[in-house]
């Protein structure tokens, strides 16, 4: 099944074309990386798929088979369908003087009533979920904690325990590294591709350097200009491809030190829909093999 399908998606602000054409298909219990240089279109994408942002005329978006978007049109089952995307971000993940508890619980506003939402009224039960979300990120711990304490690291994994309490199917991660050190980065990877594996929750995740996608990711998407460049196995980006794919700008793709290898993380039942590597053709708009 195809968790997101998109469809000649087109955004353009006042004179800045953001998004041309993009089409892209990911099937569910994939974990897909996308990338590209600064500007390349990578958040506006995102939003996009989270139901955050309306494409132009002639855009298409469908989330888990039903339409969420189309010709700039929210579908009739936008919300139950925003419901089942967690999304993450750089920054501001967490409300900061909240306990990060509270924070996790956040996860199932959608799922009880606003009353209780808007007075914080959460069962013994839900509170228990969401220690229990806190240990399958690593960071039991830290419950009671402000989230204003907490590292950058820990701040990126108890968001992704919120998204496991709200028991989103697809997983939007949207540069969730960027900020953070290489053994922050790693871990927060490592969450993400444990719990791609083991709840078999879609993953799309935006990365700023290609390193992660090759450790972490079969499939690699790349941006540039508003346009897919390239969309197929992420470890057939070698340095000299980037290079040819953005030119001068692939150096801010590539960490200076290699990681540490890491096995596969996929299910092995989810990588026969993985797509087979095609290097877009801007001029033709027709797909070839890497
Ligand atoms: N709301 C907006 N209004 C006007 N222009 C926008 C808006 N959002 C994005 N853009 C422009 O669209 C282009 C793509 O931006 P986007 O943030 O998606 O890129 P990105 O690949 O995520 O970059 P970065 O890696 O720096 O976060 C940029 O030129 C940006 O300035």
């Amino acid at each position: 099944m195809t968790a997101i399908a998109v469809e000649n998606l087109s955004k353009r602000f006042g004179r800045k074309q953001a998004l041309s054409g993009i089409d892209l298909a990911i099937a569910k219990g994939e974990m897909v990386a996308l990338i590209g240089a600064s500007g390349s279109g990578k958040s506006t994408l995102m939003r996009h798929i989270a139901g955050l942002e309306r494409g132009d005329g002639g855009s298409l978006v469908r989330i888990l088979g039903d339409i969420q978007q189309k010709d700039g049109r929210y579908g009739a089952d936008m919300r139950a369908l925003r419901g089942r995307i967690g999304v993450i971000f750089q920054q501001f993940n967490l409300v900061a003087r909240l306990p990060v508890i509270t924070n996790v619980l956040v996860g199932i506003l959608g799922r009880i009533s606003a009353w209780r939402g808007t007075f914080g009224v959460f069962s013994k039960a839900e509170k228990r979920a969401a220690i229990e979300a806190l240990g399958r990120v690593g960071i039991p711990e830290v419950a009671w904690q402000r989230a204003s304490t907490l590292s950058g690291g820990q701040q990126q994994r108890a968001a992704i325990a919120r998204t496991l309490m709200q028991r989103s199917e697809i997983l939007l991660a949207d540069e969730p590294i960027a900020s953070l050190d290489p053994a922050s980065a790693r871990r927060v990877m490592d969450v993400l591709a444990d719990i791609n594996r083991t709840e078999g929750m879609t993953v799309l995740v935006s990365l700023h350097q290609v390193e992660y996608a090759r450790v972490y990711c079969d499939r690699t998407v790349a941006l540039r200009d508003g346009k897919v460049v390239y969309d197929g196995p992420s470890d057939a980006l070698s340095d000299s491809f980037l290079t040819e794919l953005y030119g001068a700008a692939s150096e801010e793709l590539v960490l200076p030190q290699k990681l540490p290898v890491r096995p596969a993380a996929a299910d092995p039942a989810t990588k026969a829909d993985a797509h087979a590597g095609r290097h877009v053709d801007e001029k033709t708009k027709t797909f070839e093999p890497a």
